[in-house]
């Protein structure tokens, strides 16, 4: 057998029942498999911090953005060494999935199989945000995909208030509603890679490493995970009702021709409001002051897309 050392990190209550026999039978025969089923909020981010320290070479999250962010943040805390050994996979179970759309993976195990073969494996970037004050100081946080303030953070926060028995993409949709009626546009502050400052008031600001968030809005057309930036799109002095007439070109992820909308590629950014919660990958993460910046070619990751690792 070979030694090649697989890991899945699996959503309990996502996945279908049947899948932890599934990738026994497909993986089992050929590689050292070892499968994790989390029970809480935040088991994913030990149990991949754990998986990588023990030494594994594909650590695969089963699950929703959510999931792929915890284990992300459990494979950055891992010893440096074991991070250069482990590629991440993903296998997608969620309801958004925007994160996997950059990768160009889906949820088809023979697709996985197919990339663990070939070794298709992708070194790409990451964003690393810190959270100053708060009782435990300074907070680090990393996002494989996008982190924003305004109107989808002001979503994530709504969704959060609502019973968790709700299917998630009722609450998603409920919540979208909710926040468009009530939401204003909130004062913010930007410092661009220790530089140019920019203040006003926005309906959204976004820093993003990937290009889609939200279920599928590819608010961030130029993101790029591989190319040492990360992409700010700023919509500013806009109602939620300007947002809503966006939607359309966000769905095909252009770029939205219209003043009030200011794209800009940075390596760092520096964020300070009254009121403004940020989420990253769909997580609500804290509030600004943050500090935001891109650790290029931070993550090896299998991916259908971009250039292969040692690719000339
Ligand atoms: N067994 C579990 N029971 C309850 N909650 C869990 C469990 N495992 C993980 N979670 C929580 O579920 C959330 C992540 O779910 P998921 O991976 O589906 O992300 P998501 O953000 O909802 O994804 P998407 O936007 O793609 O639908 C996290 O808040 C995580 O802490």
């Amino acid at each position: 057998m070979d030694q090649t050392r697989l890991v899945f990190i699996l959503h309990g209550q996502r996945c279908p029942r049947s899948l932890p026999n599934r990738l026994l039978e497909k993986f089992g025969q050929h590689f050292q498999v070892d499968i994790h089923i989390t029970t809480s909020a935040v088991s994913a981010e030990a149990m991949a911090l754990a998986a990588v320290t023990q030494g594994c070479d594909f650590l695969i999250a089963v699950g929703g953005d959510g999931t792929i962010h915890e284990v992300i943040n459990g494979v950055m805390r891992a010893p440096a060494a074991a991070r250069e050994r482990v590629a991440l996979g993903a296998l997608p179970f969620g309801t958004g999935n925007d994160f996997v759309r950059s990768l160009g993976v889906s949820d088809s195990v023979e697709q996985l199989d197919g990339l663990i073969r070939a070794g298709q494996v992708r070194r790409i970037d990451l964003g690393r945000l810190t959270l100053a004050g708060g009782p435990e100081g300074e907070r680090v946080v990393w996002f494989g995909n996008i982190a924003s303030l305004g109107i989808s953070s002001a979503i994530v926060e709504q969704v959060k208030r609502l019973p968790r028995w709700l299917p998630a993409s009722v609450a998603f949709y409920w919540s979208i509603v909710l926040t468009l009626l009530r939401y204003r546009p909130r004062r913010m502050q930007l410092v661009v890679d220790d530089g140019e400052v920019i203040s006003g008031e926005f309906i959204s600001l976004c820093v993003a490493n990937g290009r889609y968030f939200g279920s599928g809005l590819g608010i961030a057309p130029l993101a790029r995970l591989d190319d040492g930036l990360l992409e700010v799109v700023m919509i500013a002095n806009a109602g939620s009702w300007d947002f809503v007439r966006f939607l359309p070109t966000l769905r095909k992820a252009q770029p939205v021709l219209d003043k009030r909308v200011r794209y800009l590629s940075v390596r760092s950014l520096r964020i300070t409001g009254q009121n403004c919660p940020l989420e990253v990958d769909g997580e609500l993460a804290g509030h600004a002051p943050a500090h935001i910046e891109v650790v290029p070619q931070a993550l090896r990751c299998l991916s259908a897309l971009g250039a292969q690792e040692g690719a000339h």
